[in-house]
């Protein structure tokens, strides 16, 4: 086990051909892995979370700067040399070997003290599994395979199927061959690309809690790349969030929700996604929108002073705006869409004010309301006031970073 440090790494993959540029996808990379920690990285595809990945289990060279594993400056190793496990999406396991002959491979191709025995030693010691050329049988050796072969299948639930051809397997239970096999060699380091893409939505949730129930057990510290937000949410001690070939955020998954350090992050985490608005700051506290006033609480006053008539764009997420029925006063709407799922609602409502060109917002309401809205009601929006996130029109940055969280209750717009 150990900790991966990523300091200052660029990635320029060379042009293609000669009127082409040669193309950045990764700058300025800094991230830390601790010990033992499950870091995800996720953003949309071809913001480069892969290649970052290549690059720590040396699949790619890296242009610039410095990758540590367990104190030990790796660039230049390959990746036999750097101690590391890869899962990837499409399984990679060997179709013409047993269950137990793929877990079983990497501890069989480590190089070890014992000479090898022949083959007609093989046969003299009734051994009948021929192994693949090139691979050796250590008889002692063979016995704490078997035993790290067999704990491994027990923890992934996979012991009936160990003489199984990976062509008789089902998708997961090949997945989890594929865990099993990065897992059995007790690698510094797992790096995992989208593992779960290829499974269906119950397998997917099922795999997920195994994965991290997995990893909490062994220890190992975890590099996990997803382009599902869900996953990174849910599994993950600490997400980097990427976009462009840079890392814009790096925190815990519930900091990251309520504390985005930017308008992207705010965009990415959280689903639906994050409404937003763009508002005219009026002094002291007053965010002026075409169909809406909202009077912040005081605590604003010093942050927003320097704001003053600028223009800011306001975020909220769908669950922190509530609506009455029948429309009583201001930021009136009327619904587009309305999807109820028994648990929770999803509106797509209009703003009836057309002096804006921001028309739509995301609702989200809980299943207990009594009455679900329908196509063409109208309503009025309330906006939970603690929850309003404010960011830089020009640069996206969050205005304040991470204010502790209020209890001062919903408040109706003026
Ligand atoms: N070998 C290569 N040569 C040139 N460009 C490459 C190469 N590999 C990746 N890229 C480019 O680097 C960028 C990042 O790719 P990468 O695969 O890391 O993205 P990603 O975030 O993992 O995307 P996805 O979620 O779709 O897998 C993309 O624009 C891609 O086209």
């Amino acid at each position: 086990m150990a900790e991966v440090v990523i300091d200052n790494v660029y990635k320029t993959f060379p042009r293609q051909s000669s009127d082409a540029k040669s193309s950045t996808v990764l700058k300025r990379i800094h991230l830390n892995v601790k010990d033992g920690e499950f870091m995800v990285l996720v953003g949309p595809s071809g913001c480069g979370k892969s290649t970052l990945l290549r690059l720590i289990a040396g699949l790619e060279s890296i242009t610039g700067g410095t990758i540590t594993i367990g104190q030990q400056q790796v660039n230049s190793l390959p990746p036999k040399q750097r101690d590391v496990a890869m899962v990837f999406q499409s399984y990679a396991l060997y179709p013409h070997l047993s269950v137990y002959d793929n877990l079983a491979f990497g501890l069989r191709r480590t190089a070890g003290d014992l000479p090898p025995i022949t083959r007609w030693q093989q046969a003299l010691f009734g051994v009948t599994r021929l192994l693949p050329p090139g691979f050796h049988y250590f008889p002692a050796r063979e016995q704490a395979i078997s035993k790290r072969v067999k704990t491994i299948a027990e923890i992934l639930q996979i012991t009936p199927l160990l003489k199984r051809l990976p062509r008789q397997l089902s998708g997961g239970q090949k997945q989890r061959v594929a865990l099993g096999r990065a897992m059995a060699r007790n690698p510094q380091v797992f790096l995992m690309d989208e593992p779960l893409s290829n499974l269906d939505a119950k397998l997917r949730t099922e795999t997920r809690a195994q994965i991290v129930s997995l990893q909490r057990r062994l220890g190992t510290t975890t590099i996990y790349v997803t382009h599902d937000q869900v996953e990174a949410m849910t599994m993950g001690d600490r997400i980097a969030v990427m976009h462009q070939g840079v890392i814009q955020q790096i925190a815990a998954p519930l900091e990251l929700y309520h504390y985005p350090a930017n308008r992207f992050v705010a965009s990415f985490i959280g689903s639906p996604p994050m409404n937003f608005l763009t508002v005219q700051i009026q002094a002291p506290l007053t965010l002026i929108h075409p169909a809406f006033r909202l009077t912040l609480p005081s605590h604003w006053e010093k942050i927003l002073a320097p704001y003053s008539n600028q223009t800011l764009i306001l975020g909220i997420r769908p669950e922190h705006l509530r609506c009455t029925v029948p429309a009583p006063k201001n930021l009136a709407v009327t619904v587009q869409r309305s999807e109820a799922l028994g648990s929770e609602t999803y509106l797509t409502v209009d703003l009836d004010s057309s002096a804006s060109d921001e028309t739509m917002l995301l609702v989200r309401l809980n299943g207990i309301e009594d009455k679900v809205p329908r196509l063409g009601d109208r309503l009025t929006l309330g906006i939970r006031v603690e929850h309003v996130h404010l960011f830089d029109s020009e640069t996206g940055e969050a205005i304040v970073k991470a204010p502790k969280p209020l209890n001062v209750g919903d408040r109706e717009l003026e």
